[in-house]
This record gives C-alpha cells, structure tokens and sequence, in this order.
C-alpha cells in the first residue's frame, strides 16, 4: 500500500524536475553567512530547543494556518528557541521557501529546512533561500544516495539533522558520520507516536557519540523530562508550539538543564 512518505516522494519528484529547469538558486548560494547550531550543541548544558513553524500536516490537517512565519519567529526567539524549523513543503504542509526566507530575515537563529530532500537542487533552493541546516531522512533513500546529499550539503556549508526511526535507519545514519541525529517518534507510514522511540535507539546514538534530537510528538514538560532521561541533547516541536495559548510559558517550561544526562 502506498504510504504518505510514497506520497509526498512522487510529489518532490515533480518539483525537483522544475528545480533542475532554474538557475535562480545557484547563484545566491554564498549570500548567507554561517549560523551553527553545533557549536551551541557542543557548549551547551541545556536542552536545546528547535521551534518549528508547522501550518498543516497530513496527520493532524491544519495546525494554524493564519500565523505569519516571521511573528512566531520572534516569539520563539523571545521565549528562548535555538533553532526555527521551517516546513518548506506546500502540497501537504502548507509551507514554502518563502517562509523559511522571512524567518531567517527576521531572526539571528539557525534556519533548519524541514523538508523531503533526495536530490542536490533542493538542497541549493535550501540554501539559497537562506536555510543553516537541512533535514535528511534516512527512509526517504538508499543509504549510498544518503551519504551522497550529506556529503553535498556539508560543501555547501549547510549542517544536516539525520533523521531516523528505527534501528536500521539508524545503522545507516551512523555510518554516514553525522553529528547530528534526529529520532522521529513519529512513524511515517502509520503517524502512530510514541517516545519510547527515542528511548530505544538513544543508547546506541549516545555510544556513538553523536548528538540526539527528539523529534515529534513532545507536548509537555514531561515528555521533555523523559527524553532527557533518555539522553535527549535537544528536542523537535511543532504542533504543541503552533497551538499554544500560553507559548511563552511551554518554551520556557521546556528549556531544562540537562542535569545528570549524558551531554554526548
Ligand atoms: O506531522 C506529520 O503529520 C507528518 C507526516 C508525514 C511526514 C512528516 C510529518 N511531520 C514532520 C515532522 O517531523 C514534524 O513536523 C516535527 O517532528 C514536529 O512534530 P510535532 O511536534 O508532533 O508537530
């Protein structure tokens, strides 16, 4: 049975054909400087914290769909964010390169491109649009094409968040040598969300040595306490942030030290 992830890979088939007709991308690649959130990752003894500006999605339908990216951008820089996640795709997300471009003018925060990268071009339209780091999601290709983009989008200056959601995928990750792994507590082809995800894989990320993301489904304090527990460096937040009434209030409460956890 076709998943979503089928899905929305058929569909950035067809915009990758209309990435490689333009030229735009390619020659605004050198206009934004570096901003590391490795480096924040390495000096830091809190949990760090990655915003994301989420309209819609394909499991929870529209999320908040009036919002502007720029004035939640200075909300999530105000309430202690370390990186806004932009959602970058249109047809299921509601997003668009437009919004990470608006984000990164209006705040000195990293810019991750949330997106469902498999070719080169997208990885140029991230940058140029002004993204720091990308997203590469080990279920989205073969571990040969996965090294491939990560290799590229290091060039390029760019930092990548592996995504993974399972042992394999994480075997796969790993031997690319990322720093940077995100565990999705979200299954892709069912949407079923459970930490106990991040549970599972984070000794093995930890003992590799690389830095663990959390990603999904992190609603309140304590799920933040449990992935911390688990040896969680930072943490992934759409949904919670998008529809809070009280934003200042969770992104503060979320902000926890890393207390005993091993930091890497
Ligand atoms: O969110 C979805 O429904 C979704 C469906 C299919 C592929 C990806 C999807 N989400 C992307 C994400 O990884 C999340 O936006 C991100 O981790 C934040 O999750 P949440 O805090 O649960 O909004």
């Amino acid at each position: 049975m076709e998943t979503i992830l089928d899905k929305i890979l058929t569909e950035k088939r067809k915009e990758i054909m209309e990435l490689h007709k333009g030229k735009e991308a390619a020659q605004t690649l050198d206009k934004h400087p570096k901003r590391s959130f490795i480096s924040r990752l390495e000096a830091g003894d809190e949990l760090a914290v990655i915003a994301e500006f989420k309209r819609a999605s394909p499991s929870k339908g529209d999320i908040n769909i009036s919002q502007k990216p720029e004035d939640q951008a200075l909300f999530y820089k105000k309430f202690g964010a370390d990186v806004i996640s932009v959602l970058t795709d249109n047809t299921f997300f509601k997003g668009s390169f437009s919004d990470l471009t608006s984000v990164r003018e209006t705040v000195d925060l990293p810019v991750l491109c949330k997106d469902f990268i498999i070719d080169e071009a997208q990885i140029i339209k991230a940058k140029a649009s002004g993204a720091n780091l990308i997203l590469l999601i080990v279920a989205a290709m073969g571990g040969g094409r996965l090294k491939e983009l990560y290799d590229f989008a290091l060039e390029q200056e760019l930092e990548v968040l592996m995504e993974v959601h399972n042992e394999e995928e994480l075997e796969t990750a790993l031997e690319t040598g990322t720093k940077l792994i995100g565990v999705n507590n979200r299954n892709l082809k069912t949407f079923e969300v459970d930490l106990e995800v991040t549970e599972r894989l984070a000794p093995a990320i930890k003992k590799a040595g690389r830095f663990l993301i959390s990603e999904s489904g992190i609603k309140t304090e304590e799920d933040v306490q449990r992935v911390i527990a688990a040896g969680a460096n930072g943490i992934l937040v759409g949904e919670a942030f998008m529809t809070s009434n009280n934003l200042e209030g969770l992104l503060k409460a979320m902000k926890l030290p890393l207390r005993g956890a091993v930091k890497q």
